[in-house]
């Protein structure tokens, strides 16, 4: 029988402090359409000048607490809310709607798509600077300052839907910052920045605590943010299991047996080059993958990553060159045809699920490739650690969780090439060595994967070869593991 629930207030057990950033006092929260807490009991106390680091595995309600955190828990999701939150002195629920909340407490979410609403990356910006009373003098030094820092200044002129995922990121931040509210809530959301641009994120946000602002940061590379963060909280099943000074976690990277050697040239990009307008995204690119072999892509934001493996599957057509696929040219075919051979999967999973059950979302792709059978769906949820998700719906899951339901899809479609864009964006380090471990699962009985990453480590421990791109070119191949 469907429940039905609504946001109870917030209860005020205690006094909302004039000058602490944020108390959640004992805080319980079930989404309407879940059985269980996503968050159970949470009591925390966010001070001034605090940068604190929120880990934990996905699904452990990390997305949760920072709605929580930032008070759009109560103005934005349905569903039994349990204890008080207040923040900057008010309770969550005294704050008119989440614009009011948004003067105090600054939000950053992973889906930066969802946060860009203006028609170029300037107007993005501007925008937070216009709210602060600024006299235009000052707008335009701290504009150029924020390009500066966030590297966005050559982007101004560009329409953000338009950008690549870490590009979209980066203004995401910028348009933030440029609020410079005494609070900052950020959710993943450096999950598809090269590793350059975050360690100067993570800068920016040491200097802002140094200036007496509150950071909680919800992140995967806990390791990066050492020196950095000031406190460290570790959720698990939605509880708090840690929380103190920042520690190096550690995690278990399985000795995974390599037992095939590449064997002969499968695809092979030849002299690829493609256009968006004035923006040269892939300039001369050619490349051979073979069977049975990991191929890591790294490179900064920007590089042509996404661009180059939307060309082998066919969602993109090369102004020149050719993609040939098993000694066939296959240039200009349909996703659909292609389909058969190589799968790809997006770097915002997002983009590929629509389904209301995750069962249905895998027969869906397996139907198109005639073959719906719900036990090869089921193993496929298995094997990414979702066999207990079976009839979620999707949009039910945390980002984690969805990116694992989209490499099932592919997984189950059994298809001789996989491409995927950014396969463990969302994933702490230990669920990034378990799909490191389906994939390298896959090369060994003779698939060829390919991966774009912004993880050199996993890069190095995992692939057989690693391409980096620079600029629309490719710079290096070089020997993996
Ligand atoms: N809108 C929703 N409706 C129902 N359940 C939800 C909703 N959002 C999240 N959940 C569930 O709440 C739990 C915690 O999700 P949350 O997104 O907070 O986890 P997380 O730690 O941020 O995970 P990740 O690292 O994968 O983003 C998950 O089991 C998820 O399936
Ligand atoms: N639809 C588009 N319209 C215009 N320009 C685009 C479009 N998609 C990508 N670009 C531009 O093409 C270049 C390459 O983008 P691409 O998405 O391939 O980079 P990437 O290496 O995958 O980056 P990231 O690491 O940020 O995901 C970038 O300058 C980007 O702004």
């Amino acid at each position: 029988m469907q429940k039905t629930r609504t946001v109870t207030k917030t209860e005020h057990t205690v006094p909302a402090l004039a000058g602490t950033p944020i108390v959640l006092d004992h805080v319980g929260f079930t989404y309407q359409a879940a059985d269980t807490p996503s968050l159970d009991d949470v009591s925390l106390t966010v001070r001034e000048g605090e940068f604190i680091v929120i880990s934990g595995p996905s699904g452990a309600g990390k997305t949760t607490l920072a709605r929580a955190l930032s008070g759009v828990l109560v103005h934005a999701y349905g569903g039994d809310l349990t204890g008080s939150i207040s923040i900057a002195g008010k309770y969550a629920d005294e704050y008119e709607d989440v614009t009011d909340l948004s003067r105090q407490v600054g939000m950053v979410f992973d889906d930066a798509d969802a946060q860009l609403i203006f028609t170029t990356v300037e107007e993005e910006i501007l925008t937070g600077l216009e709210t602060r009373g600024l006299s235009a003098d000052e707008v335009a030094k701290k504009l150029d300052e924020i390009y500066t820092i966030t590297c966005t200044g050559h982007l101004k002129d560009r329409a953000p839907h338009a950008l690549s995922g870490g590009q979209k990121q980066r203004v995401a931040m910028a348009a933030a910052l440029s609020r410079e509210t005494p609070i900052l809530v950020l959710d993943e959301a450096t999950s598809e920045l090269d590793k350059n641009a975050r360690r100067q994120v993570y800068m920016l946000l040491k200097s802002l605590t140094d200036r007496g602002h509150s950071v909680v940061l919800v992140e995967h590379m806990t390791g990066e943010t050492l020196g950095y963060a000031t406190r460290m909280i570790r959720l698990e099943n939605g509880r708090v299991v840690y929380d103190g000074e920042p520690v190096a976690e550690t995690f278990t990277c399985p000795e995974i047996p390599k037992t095939s050697v590449p064997g002969e040239t499968i695809l092979s990009a030849e002299h690829l080059t493609h256009r968006f307008g004035e923006v040269l995204a892939l300039d001369d690119v050619s490349l051979t993958f073979a069977k049975g072999e990991i191929v890591a892509i790294l490179g900064e934001n920007g590089s042509g990553k996404t661009t180059f493996v939307k060309h082998l599957n066919g969602l993109l057509c090369p102004d020149c060159g050719h993609v040939v696929l098993n000694g066939e040219d296959i240039t200009g075919k349909s996703v659909s045809e292609i389909a058969k051979t190589v799968g790809l999967v997006f770097q915002n999973p997002d983009t590929m699920l629509f389904e209301n059950t995750c069962e249905r979302e895998i027969l869906f792709g397996l139907k198109n490739v005639g073959n719906p059978d719900p036990a090869a769906a089921r193993a496929a949820l298995v094997a990414v650690g979702l066999g207990g998700k079976a009839h979620v719906n999707p949009r039910h899951l945390s980002r984690g969780e969805r990116q694992r339901l989209a490499l099932a899809c592919v997984l189950a479609m059994d298809q001789q090439i996989v491409i995927m864009d950014e396969p463990t964006t969302g994933l702490d380090m230990q669920e990034s060595y378990e799909i490191m471990r389906v994939l390298t699962g896959m090369r060994n009985a003779g698939k060829t994967i390919l991966m774009v990453t912004h993880n050199p480590a996993l890069a190095e421990k995992f692939s057989d070869r690693i391409v980096e791109m620079e600029a629309g070119h490719v710079t290096a191949v070089r020997g993996g593991a």
